[in-house]
């Protein structure tokens, strides 16, 4: 599990260097063991020549006799061992052993990051030849995909049942194909696929035309025969809908059978979110803007002092991002040495995010959210207690049942769905819940720039923010009468280059009785 988190991925790049330096040694062997057969050959063959051009007398000398009876015995078992000497099963035991301090991804890996890619190409509408040519939101920042890399991406989508996304690609590999001298990846290998995930896309006519593109290269393919006959009858009894509902229907609508015409289905997974919010979030994610006007022009920035005589000398910068409910973002309020000392505490210690199962405890990894997170205890560090401090200053509430900060990090294509801090009725999210009663409030502090992506954005209301290194975001999650605010779904949008570092606090409603209507006096509306 290495993709989910963007500071685990860089120990990959040594490990790619200590497999280069294997295959070098590797291939050094082999050309030794090879130029030492030639050795044996080139003796072979004088010899040869010299005995074949006149046996008789060839033998006649006894040494000669005595050579050719030892080359053919001794010498020729000494060929053998060097022939058969398995280099390359050493070669290959050799890395297991060391795959423990190597860390090489595993085949989840690679889905992972396959399906993380893929997850980015829906949110930010990335073009498919587009990204095959290397090109992020348009800059060329990579190098060109192969048709290899384009069908396995195909590939890892047809074993997740995305047909739509292996339409994309095996698409893509079969065009790259056609330029390839160097090629890794059969035409058969990537018709097979792409006929399929066409016809499970709906678009018989097309899959029927495939399927016998690849019957002109391999005519017996029992599954391609198969599946031609069920195309081809689908198609006819789609011809027999078309004539009668033609019959009935106004002629006028002729288009609407065209099975070549049919668009790709996107096979959407919202995770319960409501469409048209899942919509928004998409578009927050893009950098749309959706917030009304009017609402935009009330929001303020200001410097709070809260009467806390630090803040008297260096007030702290708050950006309002939405009033009802009060969402702001904090400036300048977790500082570089902070950041390094958190980060660097919490490293080891990121394990993917999961959810917990009540009963038996199990931690279940899930696909809403792909990241890597840890606690930190306010007594690991004096800056982890001070950053926490700081948060109760700014906020005026009550940090003695607050959580311990998380910190997470997210690999590319890393994301949380939309969702709600607080736990919603007959929920608990934590055994602290019952104790120090629901999340109150949410502080999200941004620990590093995103290059591009990576937004925290609130589908209901309109609001993306951009995460700004030494920044941080605050809202409050519930109603002043402790019922939770479904406004305040919000996700972390997939990360689309960088990498994103986030601690937050989630700060519980035991104890804030009396601070939070005098904390922010303009909230308690809310
Ligand atoms: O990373 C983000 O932008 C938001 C994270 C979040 O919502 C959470 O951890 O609950
Ligand atoms: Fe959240």
């Amino acid at each position: 599990d290495m993709v989910t988190a963007l500071a685990d991925m860089e120990g990959l790049v040594s490990t790619e260097l200590q497999l280069v330096k294997h295959l070098e040694n590797y291939i050094q062997e082999e050309e030794s063991r090879l130029k030492r057969l030639k050795g044996f050959l080139e003796e072979y063959e004088s010899i040869y020549q010299e005995a074949s051009a006149d046996p008789t007398t060839y033998l006649a000398n006894p040494l000669n006799a005595y050579l050719l009876v030892k080359r053919l015995t001794s010498d020729w078992k000494k060929v053998k061992s060097v022939i058969s000497r398995n280099v390359g099963s050493d070669f290959v035991k050799n890395i297991t052993q060391h795959k423990n301090d190597m860390r090489l991804p595993t085949d989840e890996d690679l889905n992972g990051a396959a399906v993380a890619l893929t997850r980015l190409q829906d949110t930010y509408q990335l073009d498919t030849h587009a990204l095959a040519e290397g090109k992020v939101l348009g800059k060329k920042n990579s190098r060109q995909l192969t048709a290899d890399d384009c069908w396995e991406l195909g590939r890892q989508s047809y074993n997740n049942g995305d047909h739509y996304h292996t339409v994309l690609w095996m698409s893509e590999a079969l065009s790259k194909l056609e330029n390839e001298s160097n090629k890794t990846v059969s035409r058969q290998d990537i018709l097979g696929y792409l006929a399929f995930s066409t016809y499970k896309q709906g678009n018989v006519k097309e899959a029927l035309h495939l399927t016998r593109e690849l019957l002109k290269i391999v005519p017996y393919h029992h599954q391609a025969l198969g599946n031609i006959r069920h195309y081809e009858r689908l198609l006819r009894e789609q011809e027999t809908t078309r004539k009668q509902t033609a019959a009935i229907d106004d002629v006028t609508t002729g288009e609407r059978f065209n099975a070549t015409n049919l668009k790709l289905e996107k096979t959407l997974k919202t995770f319960g979110v409501p469409n048209d919010l899942w919509d928004n979030y998409e578009k927050l994610c893009r950098g749309e803007k959706l917030l009304d006007p009017n609402i935009e022009g009330r929001l303020r920035c200001r410097y709070v002092t809260n009467n806390v005589p630090f803040f008297f000398i260096q007030p702290v910068k708050l950006e309002e991002a939405f009033l009802k409910p009060l969402l702001v973002i904090y400036h300048d309020v977790i500082f570089d040495e902070e950041i390094e000392t958190v980060k660097k505490l919490a490293h080891p210690r990121l394990k993917r995010t999961t959810v917990q199962n009540m009963e038996t405890g199990e931690s279940i990894p899930v696909k809403y959210r792909i990241s890597k997170a840890a606690f930190l205890r306010d007594d690991e560090h004096h800056l982890v207690s001070k950053v926490s401090r700081r948060v109760g200053y700014i906020t005026g509430l009550d940090m003695t049942t607050a959580e311990d900060l998380q910190v997470c990090n997210y690999g590319i294509g890393g994301h949380y769905v939309p969702h709600f801090d607080y736990a919603k009725k007959g929920e608990v999210h934590g055994p602290r819940d019952l104790e120090w009663g629901n999340r109150i409030a949410t502080w999200l502090f941004y620990m590093s720039d995103v290059e591009a992506g990576g937004a925290t954005v609130f589908p209901s209301l309109g609001v993306a923010i951009w995460p700004r290194k030494g920044s941080a975001a605050f809202w409050y999650n519930l109603y002043p009468n402790g019922e939770g605010n479904e406004n305040t779904r919000h996700a972390a949008c997939p990360v689309l280059t960088g990498s994103k570092w986030v601690s937050n606090k989630w700060i519980h409603e035991r104890n804030q009785e009396l601070r939070r209507p005098c904390a922010l006096n303009y909230n308690s509306e809310m």
